[in-house]
């Protein structure tokens, strides 16, 4: 078991080059925001923006568009009910997240086995929220396609459903088997939140406390993971992954010094400070 800590992340976060575009940091695309829960998705996706994406697309419901144009106009749109555009978008983005707040209706399942159908190997894919909840449902999908770049993000009770290990009996062991049966990362998120690599020793996280307890946070988590992963090449995917899973919840709690509580769309505003200090170490 390592401890991830700051200095991780001077091993990941670098001054850019001068002579670099957008092009250069990542194209990610965010799938999620039904009615109800458009809110994630907007997390997600300006927690890409603000966390250095170069080029962020979310895929959601019409209904969302107007909020998502003005809390985070950087972000470009597809709709998520138009096939077509999906299609485009999945084949040309860097790294995809699936799940923030996209609900577990038929035609959620259907995105979710478009998305992991047309799955290439460059890619990444970050499984979340009600993404993991249909994988639960549907572990067969799962089993039959490129697996080695998949990052899954569940809270206990998702990886409950996911793993069916019950939350008090949710021992290394028992989720290192499962884990390794889904050849996947998993980030386990709680308290003192655990990270499973494909070959590697666990990674566990020491910073980071009840003052994130607000919807909204793993959906924000999301977010960042996608961005580094789009622009953090100089070392292994699994250091990027946990650097981003340790800046979210470092400046949370650098954040809670001040705060009472420590709301995701703090979080998101005060992601390019908090990584500029990192890159200047
Ligand atoms: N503003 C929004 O639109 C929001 C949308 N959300 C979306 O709502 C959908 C359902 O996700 P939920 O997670 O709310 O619902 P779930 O039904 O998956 O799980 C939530 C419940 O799990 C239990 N639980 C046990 N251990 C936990 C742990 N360590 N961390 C968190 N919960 C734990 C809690 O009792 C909690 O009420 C997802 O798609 C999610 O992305 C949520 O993120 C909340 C905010
Ligand atoms: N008591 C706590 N200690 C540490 N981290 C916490 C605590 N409560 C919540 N978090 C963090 O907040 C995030 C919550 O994720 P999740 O439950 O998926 O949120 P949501 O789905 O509402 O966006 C995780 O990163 C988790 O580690
Ligand atoms: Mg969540």
């Amino acid at each position: 078991m390592t401890e991830i800590n700051y200095q991780l992340l001077k091993e990941v976060i670098h001054s850019r080059p001068l002579e670099s575009h957008k092009g250069n940091y990542g194209r990610v695309l965010t799938i999620g925001g039904n009615l109800n829960f458009g809110g994630a998705i907007i997390m997600s996706s300006s927690a890409a923006v603000h966390a250095g994406a170069g080029l962020v697309t979310c895929a959601t419901y019409r209904e969302n568009l107007s909020a998502l144009h003005t809390i985070v106009p950087e972000a470009m749109f597809v709709d998520l009910a138009n096939d077509q555009q999906i299609t485009a978008a999945l084949e040309q983005a860097d790294v995809i997240v699936i799940g923030p707040g996209l609900g577990e209706s038929s035609a959620a399942e259907k995105i979710f086995k478009k998305t992991l159908t047309q799955l290439q190997s460059r890619q990444f894919l970050i499984i979340d929220g009600s993404a993991l909840t249909i994988l639960s449902h549907h572990q067969n999908w799962f089993k039959r396609f490129a697996k080695q770049k998949i990052i899954l993000t569940p809270h206990q009770m998702e990886w409950q459903r996911v793993s069916q290990i019950p939350i008090k009996k949710q021992t290394d062991t028992r989720n290192l088997a499962v884990q390794q049966e889904l050849q996947a990362t998993v980030v386990l998120k709680k308290f003192g939140t655990t990270i499973y690599h494909l070959n590697r020793t666990i990674a566990h996280l020491n910073v980071g406390g009840p003052y994130m307890a607000t919807g909204g946070m793993g959906d924000t988590l999301t977010g960042i993971i996608a961005a580094f992963l789009g622009q953090f090449h100089q070392t292994t995917y699994e250091t990027v992954v946990d650097a981003a899973v340790y800046t979210h919840s470092a400046l949370a709690q650098k954040l809670s010094a001040t705060n009472y509580v420590v709301l995701p769309s703090q979080i998101i505003k005060n992601l390019p400070n908090f990584m500029l200090s990192a890159s200047l170490v």
